[in-house]
């Protein structure tokens, strides 16, 4: 479905208004998680396809999910990378909150697995590979993804890895250690279930390797290392790991060395950085800047020509959803004006529903990769300007640059202003500083292992990382909802 030029012009969003549900087009859906759906939507405007994301504030409040949701979008915003599913805007309107991403049309590796796809080493070489690119970006921004799965590794059209999901992610300060029951049993690391138990005071990075080696294990085999399902007591699974997992025979000695370095239960003798990986034999021979670039074919291709996923999210959505996407402009602009006549207690109840409203962190990637854009050109014109005046004799471009006025000096709305000196002319060119704001957040984040098979999420209790991490600098597009709540 296409938006031609007329209409994308009739779509065209002022420079100073927010995204909103209002700017896509909501084409169809495509999955369902715990909390959310995800549906495949064009923005109006542009025309570019993404998935949105979309989460009832009253599902998650109801089970205690919402700082998870927070949190996940202040670490988002903070990321951009090839094997990442980045983030591109996140809004909130009274219903739901909105992430608005990458759109990846080849399925995660959890569907392909049911599909009894049987992966090649070389294309579990290659996942490996990418995932742990994004994973030593993570490692240099201090972030701990603690949920690597299958489930959250999603493909592109052309097969290549990219990690989504950072639920249940933290952020750690330098020397400290992550310490909640964060993730999904059967890939959880050892040290995570021996924090747990009090035995040590936290766990690292490390943790994330370990799960890659169990999804590199699973790609190659079919199966897990351990026997370890959402049910499986923690002191069991704990005695498991004293064991070492049964080896699939056929494994060649460079494959079955990765996994073994990547499953070791010792963190401390644990694969954990990507300078290590590069050095094993299975993995020496690639060529990492071409990995990076994409430009690695790989061994496995998606389907074409139908969705990879589970064609029922379509039906559930048009027929059970009691408040199905496609009419909530309807729906809302019918409670809007059901609100005018009702007295301002209801309205204030609306807002005792959305406690964390003002801490939603509203993000546009569009408007940051728009400033930083006519931030080049100008840095360019700048120099042109500068190369043309030293051709021409006029003062050198060392003189000319004297009379630059600082960032100091300019009003800090200011972008380009041209300004008079003594001849020559010379312009003058606000580099604007990347401005940061502070995310709001208060409090470490809750605990919902309730309704989340397999997955445990808890307050990192013996420290507060994330509390730590409220003074995170965030890009120019990311903003901290501010209205200010009726009470
Ligand atoms: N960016 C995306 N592009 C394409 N499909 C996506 C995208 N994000 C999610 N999906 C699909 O939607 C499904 C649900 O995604 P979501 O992140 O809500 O679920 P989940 O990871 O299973 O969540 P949770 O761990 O919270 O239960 C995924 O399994 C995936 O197949």
């Amino acid at each position: 479905m296409g938006v031609n030029q007329s209409a994308r012009s009739k779509h065209h969003i002022k420079d100073d208004e927010e995204v909103n549900f209002d700017h896509f087009q909501i084409l169809r859906a495509i999955g369902k998680g715990s909390f959310g759906k995800v549906c495949i939507v064009q923005k109006k405007d542009t025309g570019q396809m993404y998935a949105m994301k979309y989460m009832s504030k009253a599902v998650c409040l109801e089970r205690d999910a919402l700082r998870n949701v927070l949190r996940e979008i202040e670490i988002l915003v903070q990321l951009d990378h090839p094997f990442l599913v980045n983030l591109w805007f996140s809004f909130h309107d009274e219903e739901d909150m909105f992430l608005v991403q990458d759109l990846l049309l080849g399925g995660d590796l959890r569907y392909h697995l049911t599909q009894n796809v049987q992966f090649p080493l070389e294309a579990v070489r290659l996942y490996v590979a990418e995932i742990a690119l994004a994973l030593d970006y993570l490692q240099a921004k201090r972030i701990i993804h603690r949920d690597i799965k299958p489930d959250n590794i999603l493909l592109d059209e052309e097969g290549h890895a990219h990690l989504t999901d950072f639920n249940v992610a933290t952020l750690v300060e330098d020397n400290q250690l992550a310490s909640s029951l964060s993730g999904t049993k059967p890939y959880m690391a050892p040290e995570v279930y021996a924090c747990s138990a009090d035995e040590i005071p936290g766990y690292d990075f490390a943790i994330d390797w370990w799960s890659l080696g169990v999804v590199a294990f699973e790609l190659s085999s079919g199966r897990r290392p351990y026997e370890i399902h959402s049910q499986t007591p923690n002191k069991d699974i704990r005695s498991l790991f004293l064991k070492f997992p049964e080896w699939p025979s056929i494994w060649p000695e460079p494959f079955l060395i990765l996994v073994k370095r990547l499953i070791n239960p010792n963190p401390q003798n644990r694969l954990k950085t990507l300078d290590d990986l590069k050095a094993l034999p299975f993995m020496c021979d690639l060529d990492w800047e071409a990995i990076l670039e994409k430009s690695v074919v790989p061994e496995f291709t998606p389907p074409k020509g139908h969705l990879n996923c589970d064609p029922t999210f379509e039906l559930e959505e048009m027929i059970v959803e009691s408040k199905p996407l496609h009419k909530k402009k309807k729906r809302l602009a019918k409670q809007r004006s059901l609100r005018e006549f009702q007295s301002p207690s209801a309205e204030q109840q609306e807002f005792t529903l959305d406690p964390l409203a003002e801490e939603f962190t509203t993000f546009n990637r569009q408007k940051e990769l728009d400033r930083q854009e006519r931030e080049r050109k100008e840095q360019e014109w700048e120099e042109e300007l500068l190369r043309a005046m030293e051709a021409s004799g006029s003062p050198s471009a060392s003189q000319t640059r004297e009379f630059r006025l600082s960032d100091s000096e300019l009003p800090s709305e200011l972008t380009t202003t041209p300004v008079k000196v003594e001849k020559p002319y010379v312009k003058a060119t606000y580099n604007a500083p990347s401005t940061s704001k502070t995310a709001g957040l208060n409090g470490s984040f809750s605990k919902d292992t309730k309704n989340r098979p397999h997955t445990q999420h808890s307050p990192d209790t013996k420290k507060s990382a994330w509390s730590k991490s409220r003074s995170a600098t965030m890009p120019e597009g990311a903003k901290v909802w501010s209205k200010s709540r009726k009470s």
